[in-house]
């Protein structure tokens, strides 16, 4: 299984470069180009300023659309640095790692999306995003509605992690964007290292392609783990993987259409009777009611590691509100600028020209 993990902008590309730290291939895209050079682990080759006529390498401000046009301008040289890092053998899973209440990440991650689902039909595309902090203003709300709303057409699933999620947890900002960002790492690093890997009942490939196919869905990873002499009850803990503080997204799980689930840890832990109560419980909750399961007996493990993925989502409280305030927003400022179009008129109609006022030829 081939995932190539693309960042975008600021949060995009800290996220890849944690990403490269554990040995994914990643690629960083950018039009701030000390935001670049800030990275550590994605070699210097496989960074890409975009957009310098633009921008002169200085961000676009949090500005969409040059996000956007920053990414059609240079995408053709963008293609072909990833013809060249792709080579021969196909990827499976284009990962696209963004912040979406940025303008660079926001802007030309659906660009990108587009394209790469043109020049790899048989690649997936799953847009990996972080929701903006209701805190941000309405300017970051807004970038994330449209940009929502324009993924939703190439991305084969959105994965959203909501930002505000983690205000619970009291850290300051930079501390607590740090957390997200690992958590993302380590939740999909952890699925993916058991994708083709031999075990008791194993998922492959195709399986997590096909649960992430779904037509520009939203899509959640869960997570719990706990060291083995720890957990009394495996259900226990499986179920703690896809209740909400597993969760970085407010969603209603039991919107979503599949689910996939993979269970690591100590042969002796992995109780048939417990992981099939909880699996059954999970496939009479959700929707689609099909589970994709995987199970990973290590006699050298000492912790027990359980990795949750939902998709097809469509309700979604943070999306929700987010597409809710955007809507309303627009509505207000329509109203707003026409009230103020009506009153500009009222001001000065009745007003004439007073050219009578300055009499006097004008020479030619
Ligand atoms: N989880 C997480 N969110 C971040 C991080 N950095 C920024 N964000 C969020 O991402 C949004 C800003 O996106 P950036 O990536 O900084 O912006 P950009 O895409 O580089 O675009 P410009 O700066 O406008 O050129 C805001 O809504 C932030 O809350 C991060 O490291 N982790």
């Amino acid at each position: 299984m081939r995932a190539l993990i693309i960042g975008i902008g600021q949060c995009g590309t800290k996220i890849a470069d944690l990403f490269a730290l554990v040995d994914f291939e990643a690629i960083a895209i950018n039009t701030s180009k000390s935001d670049l050079e800030y990275l550590k682990h994605i070699p210097q080759e496989r960074r890409i300023l975009i957009g310098e006529s633009l921008t002169g390498g200085k961000g676009v401000n949090a500005n969409p659309v040059l996000g956007r046009e920053a990414m059609k301008r240079d995408l053709s040289l963008v293609m072909r640095k990833m013809n060249s890092v792709i080579g021969y053998e196909d990827v499976d899973i284009f990962f696209l790692t963004f912040g979406f209440g940025g303008g660079t990440g926001a802007g030309g991650t659906p660009v990108l999306a587009e394209a790469l689902k043109e020049e790899y039909p048989d690649s997936l595309v799953v847009a990996i995003g972080a929701l903006p902090l209701k805190e941000e203003g309405i300017r970051p709300t807004i970038n994330a509605a449209i940009t929502i709303d324009k993924l939703s057409k190439f991305a084969d699933s959105i994965i959203a992690i909501d930002n505000n999620k983690l205000k619970e947890t009291g850290m300051d900002i930079s501390g607590a964007y740090e957390k997200i960002n690992y958590t993302i790492v380590e939740r999909i690093a952890s699925l993916l290292a058991l994708i083709d890997v031999p075990g008791e009942q194993t998922l492959d490939a195709s399986d997590l392609k096909f649960v992430l196919k779904a037509f520009g869905s939203f899509a959640t990873v869960g997570y719990a783990k706990a060291e083995a002499n720890k957990v009394k009850n495996l259900s226990r803990l499986i179920l703690k993987s896809f209740e909400n503080e597993g969760l970085y997204l407010d969603a209603n799980i039991e919107s979503a259409l599949y689910g996939l689930v993979a269970i690591h840890g100590p042969p002796e832990l992995l109780k048939a009777n417990e992981i099939f109560e909880a699996l059954d419980y999970l496939a009479q909750k959700i929707k689609g009611k099909q589970i994709f399961r995987g199970f990973y007996p290590d006699p050298r493990e000492r912790e027990v590691e359980v990795v949750t993925l939902l998709s097809g989502i469509y309700e979604s409280k943070s999306i929700e509100d987010i597409i809710l305030t955007a809507k309303r927003y627009a509505q207000s400022f329509i109203k707003a600028k026409e009230e103020a179009e009506v009153r500009k008129r009222e001001l000065l109609s009745g007003l004439p020209d007073f050219d009578d006022l300055y009499p006097g030829e004008i020479n030619e």
